[in-house]
């Protein structure tokens, strides 16, 4: 039987919520990130740990069926491959970012100058859509400390709570890109392996969609179901059970984890009592 490759972060930021979202799947993997392979023993699905930034040559090549990524590393070195799903977690822009001292009003401000960063083709394209040319100095890390040791006037990079910036005495300037982890697939993937992906997807859709809603139950006044209703935005229909004290029944929903503080306001002024919001493990549709 063939088995699907799947390519996720060795170590770094991706590592362990890759690694998360594989198990909330139900798959075991067969032992720690110390190995750089790994089989799964109840899935056809063999993990390979490797390198984020070398991740968009190994789909390219077909080396690896999928793999979960940052989606501005599928910008600068994987133009063509395909994101299946977008996966929630590691969530960055991609940024200008110049010194505080810096006179900054356009982008034509930095025409010519010298621009550090681990994203070349990400830079050439942005700049080159203002029809600009910068002068790249490609690094690999540390990309904020290079305006402070005289290497360049501009750097492009990863920013997310602003505060490696902040430290470097650097301002954002422009946003090129919004990232977060995704997952990606192979051109090169054959008919029975994209059987085990679309199964994989299922699951990781049934995964995410439960990480972003609450279940949530309550009593209330059966004068008061259609107003409740009314709040609640539900999937298909309420589920509205008698209980035993007379003239109240028990209702169940789905609620989105973001919105239900405000929607739980409502439902306590609509004449809901007991009100219970519980975490769900799994939404299949
Ligand atoms: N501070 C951050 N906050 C949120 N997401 C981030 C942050 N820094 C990086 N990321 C995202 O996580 C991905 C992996 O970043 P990380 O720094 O772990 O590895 P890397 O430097 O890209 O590479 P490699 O695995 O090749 O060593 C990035 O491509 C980006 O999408
Ligand atoms: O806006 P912030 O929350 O400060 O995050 C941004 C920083 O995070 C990443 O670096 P990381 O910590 O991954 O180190 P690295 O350069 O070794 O990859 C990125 O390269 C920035 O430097
Ligand atoms: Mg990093």
């Amino acid at each position: 039987m063939s088995t699907l490759k799947i390519a996720i972060q060795k170590s770094g930021r991706l590592n362990e919520d890759s690694i998360q979202i594989l198990k909330d799947c139900g798959i075991s993997i067969n032992n720690g990130n110390d190995q750089l392979k790994a089989e799964a023993s109840n899935f056809p699905l063999e993990v390979l740990y490797l390198r984020n930034s070398d991740i968009p040559q190994y789909l390219i090549d077909g080396v690896v069926d999928l793999a979960i990524v940052g989606d501005n590393l599928l910008v600068e070195k994987g133009k063509h491959i395909e994101v299946i799903q977008k996966l929630g977690f590691s969530k960055c822009k991609v940024s200008v970012a110049v010194p505080k001292t810096f006179e900054y009003n356009s982008i034509q401000d930095l025409a010519g100058l010298r621009v550090a960063t681990s994203y070349p083709n990400t830079v050439n394209e942005y700049f080159g859509s203002f029809g600009l040319k910068v002068d790249i100095h490609q690094i690999s890390g540390s990309v904020e400390i290079a305006p402070n040791i005289g290497l360049a006037d501009a750097i492009v990079d990863i920013v997310s709570s602003g505060s490696t910036l902040f430290k470097n005495n650097l301002k954002e300037v422009e946003v090129i890109l919004k990232s977060e982890a995704v997952l990606a697939v192979s051109p090169k993937v054959s008919s029975e392996i994209q059987k085990h992906i679309d199964t994989l997807k299922f699951r990781i859709q049934a995964v995410l969609r439960a990480r972003s809603s609450k279940y949530i139950l309550m009593n209330v006044p059966n004068d008061k179901i259609d107003e409740i209703g009314k709040i609640l935005p539900v999937l298909r229909s309420l589920t509205v059970l008698p209980l035993a004290q007379e003239g109240w029944s028990s209702v169940h929903s789905v609620i989105d984890k973001d919105t239900f503080w405000d929607v739980i306001d409502k439902l306590k002024e609509a004449g809901a009592e007991g009100i219970l919001v519980c975490p769900i493990e799994k939404m299949v549709l």
